[in-house]
């Protein structure tokens, strides 16, 4: 972490003891899980049977291209070994495995090897719940073939859609389409109602819904029964685009209406970490999504899963709103005064009279116009929750870490303030930060801030640590994507999860960390 002099003073101010005062003036609940080393983390990676890409059916120009650019992937996963084969027979596909275990990239390679029915043909569409993930896949696919494409032969193999588009425009060139499509649902729908030739969804061979149980919410069928405005109310957007492609489901509540067949194609792939027996059971029998005669389930190797998923620490800090107090009393009255950022949270020193000696703060009214607002407005955040972070990430994170804080906050304003206290601090943009693809090196760790919206599905290189501000909505599964994050296949790092909670969220964070006992990884259907 690069720090100024000025923001080590700050936190030697806080944190005399770095590491040390936080766990004392925050309570630490419990932590769970090995703290094992990262070679052990390399022999309990869930290894196929079957050592070679070809061997499943991969095409070599496709297998040598994976070997130049990953020379890490030396043979697949499991689930890759049965996944890669029942894409390339066009089977429907329900596919789960834990976090991290390859299947957003199983699929990728899959899909690539397909061939197009005609060099204007669109063949598949990867629906993905936020535009980082997008430009993730987007990137492994540059990487694939870069060595031997230009951007504009690129773009004839992958292409991003998604609404808040900064570089394809949100719309597809009729004349032109990529070979693989990673979009997110409304963008998908934008482009489907302004050129609806466009998706040329009659050629399309397959479409892939990453996240699923994200991107179609479905409650149990008791839930469902009692409560009808649970159907609108998640009527998502990769519902009607599905229903868009393979025609609208029958009303749920009639059960004597027999559905009329489906189309046979494009293939329907559907793929989480996580997925609910109602998610199965919706899109298998209510939906018309579904080739009812041609489906596999795939699910991962749970022995391994547990293994892997035991590498990961999960652990919970409780952060007192008065702690704030106890800590100003440690800091001495003419510092304080000199130091009004976090006095009650609330900066009160016009940024300018603070300039001079302080790069930190320099760089980050270099970058927006929206810092100066910030220095005036009162902060959505604890204070004292940033300064465990910034804390625990000087002293235990040896290259990355990733910040997800609740979907309603705002990430810059994070930023900004985690800089101001010496973090090298980031909202996470996987389209523009090459930083996060060339990894982050010891001398200068980078921590990287998103919300839990868009944290579904991010393989970052060389996470170590996830920190989660508040319970995470959605519980256990919603929690369990997040602190997936880290402790992934290709992690040098074994993964720790810590989650602050405030006193009030304690007992919910209790409960959510019993639950992984018995169910550490993947929610089983
Ligand atoms: N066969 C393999 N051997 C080693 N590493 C692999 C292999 N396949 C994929 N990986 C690596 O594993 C990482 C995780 O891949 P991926 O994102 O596809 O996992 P996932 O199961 O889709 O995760 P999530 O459920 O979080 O979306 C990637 O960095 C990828 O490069």
């Amino acid at each position: 972490m690069r720090l100024s002099n000025r923001s080590l003073t700050r936190l030697h101010l806080f944190c005399p003891q770095p590491g040390r005062r936080y766990l004392h003036s925050s309570e630490r609940v419990y932590s769970r899980g090995f703290d094992n080393h990262a070679k052990s983390l390399e022999k309990d990676v869930a290894r196929s049977q079957v050592d070679s890409f070809e061997a499943l059916g991969l095409h070599p120009p496709i297998v040598s291209a994976l070997r130049s650019a990953f020379p890490h992937i030396k043979s697949p996963t499991k689930s890759q070994e049965t996944l890669i084969p029942a894409v390339l027979a066009g089977n429907d596909i329900f596919l789960q495995d834990r976090t991290g275990s390859g299947k957003s990239f199983g699929l990728v390679l899959a899909l690539l090897n397909r061939s197009r029915a005609a060099k204007i043909t669109l063949s598949s569409i990867f629906i993905v719940p936020h535009r980082d993930l997008a430009y993730q896949i987007r990137r492994w696919v540059a990487r694939l073939f870069g060595h031997r494409a230009s951007a504009s032969s690129m773009n004839k193999v992958v292409q991003v859609l998604v609404r808040d588009s900064r570089d394809s425009g949100g719309s597809l060139r009729d004349d032109d389409p990529p070979h693989l499509l990673v979009a997110t649902p409304q963008a998908l729908l934008d482009v489907w109602r302004q050129q609806p030739d466009a998706l040329r969804l009659k050629t399309l061979s397959a479409i892939v819904v990453d996240e699923a149980d994200y991107l179609i919410p479905t409650v149990d069928l008791a839930h469902r029964r009692a409560d009808d405005t649970m159907k609108s109310q998640h009527a998502g957007k990769t519902r009607e685009f599905l229903n868009l492609v393979y025609g609208t489901s029958q009303s749920m509540d009639d059960d004597e209406i027999e559905p009329p067949e489906r189309r046979r194609s494009p293939q329907l792939i559907v793929s989480s970490a996580t997925m609910p027996r109602h998610l199965v059971d919706y899109v298998s029998e209510d939906s018309l999504w579904l080739n009812r005669d041609n489906w596999v389930k795939i699910y991962g190797n749970a022995t391994h899963a547990r293994r892997r998923a035991s590498l990961v620490t999960h652990s919970v800090l409780v952060v007192h709103d008065d702690m704030i107090r106890n800590i100003e009393g440690a800091i001495s009255k003419s510092r304080d005064a000199d130091d009004p950022w976090f006095r009650s949270g609330r900066v009160e020193a016009d940024a300018n009279e603070n300039a001079d000696n302080d790069a930190v703060w320099q760089h980050a009214s270099d970058e927006s116009s929206d810092w100066h607002e910030y220095s005036k407005t009162i902060s959505p955040f604890n204070p004292l929750a940033l300064e465990t972070i910034a804390t625990l990430f000087a002293t235990q994170v040896p290259t990355t870490a990733l910040l997800v804080i609740p979907s309603s906050a705002p990430v810059q304003r994070a930023v900004f303030e985690l800089r101001a206290i010496g973090v090298n601090a980031h909202g996470l943009d996987l389209l523009h930060d090459e930083q996060v693809e060339a990894g982050s090196s010891r001398s200068n760790p980078i921590l990287l801030v998103c919300t839990w919206a868009n944290t579904r599905g991010l393989d970052l290189l060389d996470l170590s640590h996830v920190f989660i501000l508040g319970v995470p909505e959605g519980g256990k599964r919603a929690y369990l994507h997040i602190a997936g994050r880290v402790g992934r296949l290709q992690s040098r790092w074994n993964g720790h999860a810590v989650m602050l909670v405030s006193p009030n969220e304690e007992a919910t964070a209790r409960g959510l960390l019993g639950s992984l006992k018995q169910e550490a990884v993947a929610v089983a259907v």
